[in-house]
């Protein structure tokens, strides 16, 4: 029996039919609308309609109940209480690089399964997100050295100790995410053969580990000098002959869509603003509690967001995206025309801000 359209039983499938329709390869769909008609399960839904769109239920044998069973076990994985790293996310950084993989001068490129890891790995790349980062679980780990009386307080402080300080959430979604496909009624690739499985896992893993925003600056590197081999051989992206070249692409490309918030028509990026900060002020608030040193942005009273969203933009994402845009050129232009914009936008808010505050 086939499980219900999209895996999620919803009064308002028409709508979400007509918004796949039209919207599912747009970038800048309303991807807050897809959580309103999904009934609060975007990522079923988006990943649902992506593999029907990308015929992967042929492709791989997937039966769709099985897709149902497993992703709908990862959304309840992903902590809604979080404002910014919950289910909405992870069905945004999948939809984004759906759209991402159907650039003209990037097809042809990739295999089925190669972009068959690429959207499960974007799916799954937060799940668990406790909603602070690497670095609060890093520096609470050893609160309980400290204090060792203090009740556990939070089992996210397990994680830094279970993870060596290294990549510490990264590790985490990717073991949670593997450790749910064990579940006989999850099992996703049980058609494909032992060397696809192996080959997914790896690729997999080392698409959500690239996410570490620790990495970030050798990822950019290493596309840039992409880029620039590129233009020396013509233009043409045909030559990735090797999996460590192609993988830098796929890292890239789902790092892009992680960091793509920016870089979407602006009532979402600020939609998305609003909920970042509002994690990363829990934070803070939790670190105030804690007598720990408050993170960079992190603090209520403090934070300038228009000046901190101009500094992301300018120092991380633009950099990035143009990095982006140069290989595919030209089919990310728009993309990178929005993020200017938007960073605009933001500059003039703070500028109006300062202006304000001096009066
Ligand atoms: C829409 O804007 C954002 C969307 C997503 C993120 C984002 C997601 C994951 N990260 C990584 C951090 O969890 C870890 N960082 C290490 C540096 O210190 C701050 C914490 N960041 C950040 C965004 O803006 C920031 C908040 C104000 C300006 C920058
Ligand atoms: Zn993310």
């Amino acid at each position: 029996p086939l499980p219900p359209k999209f895996g999620v039983e919803t009064p308002r499938l028409a709508e979400l039919s007509d918004l796949f329709d039209s919207g599912l390869d747009q970038w800048g769909v309303d991807i807050f609308l897809v959580d309103e008609l999904a009934c609060h399960k975007p990522l079923c839904a988006v990943v649902y309609a992506i593999f029907e769109k990308r015929d992967f239920f042929n492709k791989f044998h997937i039966h769709p109940s099985v897709l149902v069973n497993y992703f709908s076990q990862v959304e309840q994985h992903y902590k809604q209480e979080n404002p910014y790293h919950n289910a909405i996310h992870a069905a945004d950084v999948t939809q984004s690089t759906h759209v991402l993989l159907n650039a003209p001068s990037i097809a042809n490129v990739f295999t089925e399964l190669e972009i068959l890891a690429s959207i499960f790995a974007c799916a799954i790349h937060d799940v668990n997100h406790p909603g602070v980062t690497n670095q609060f679980l890093i520096n609470t780990a050893m609160y309980f050295v400290t204090y060792p009386n203090l009740i556990p307080m939070n089992v996210e402080s397990e994680l830094a100790i279970m993870y060596n300080d290294m990549s510490v959430l990264e590790n985490h979604h990717c073991a949670v995410a593997f450790k749910l496909l064990q579940e006989p009624s999850s099992n996703l690739f049980a058609s494909l053969d032992d060397i696809q499985r192996r080959q997914l896992r790896k690729m997999v893993i080392d698409m959500v580990l690239a996410t570490d925003m620790s990495k970030h600056m050798s990822l950019l590197a290493d596309l840039k000098t992409m880029v620039e081999t590129k233009k020396v051989s013509g233009g043409c992206l045909l030559k990735l002959d090797n999996y460590s070249e192609k993988m830098q692409i796929m890292q890239n490309m789902v790092h892009c869509a992680d960091l793509s918030n920016p870089a979407k028509p602006l009532p979402l990026s600020t939609h998305w603003v609003t909920r970042v900060m509002e994690e990363f002020f829990n934070q803070g608030d939790r670190e105030k509690a804690l007598g720990l040193p408050v993170s960079p942005m992190c603090c209520r009273e403090t934070a300038n967001v228009e000046k901190s969203q101009v500094s992301f933009i300018d120092f991380i994402v633009h950099p990035l995206w143009e990095a982006w845009t140069e290989l595919v050129h030209p089919d990310a232009e728009h993309i990178l025309n929005t993020l200017e914009q938007n960073r605009d936008h933001y500059c003039e808010l703070s500028a109006a801000k300062e202006a304000e505050s001096v009066k």
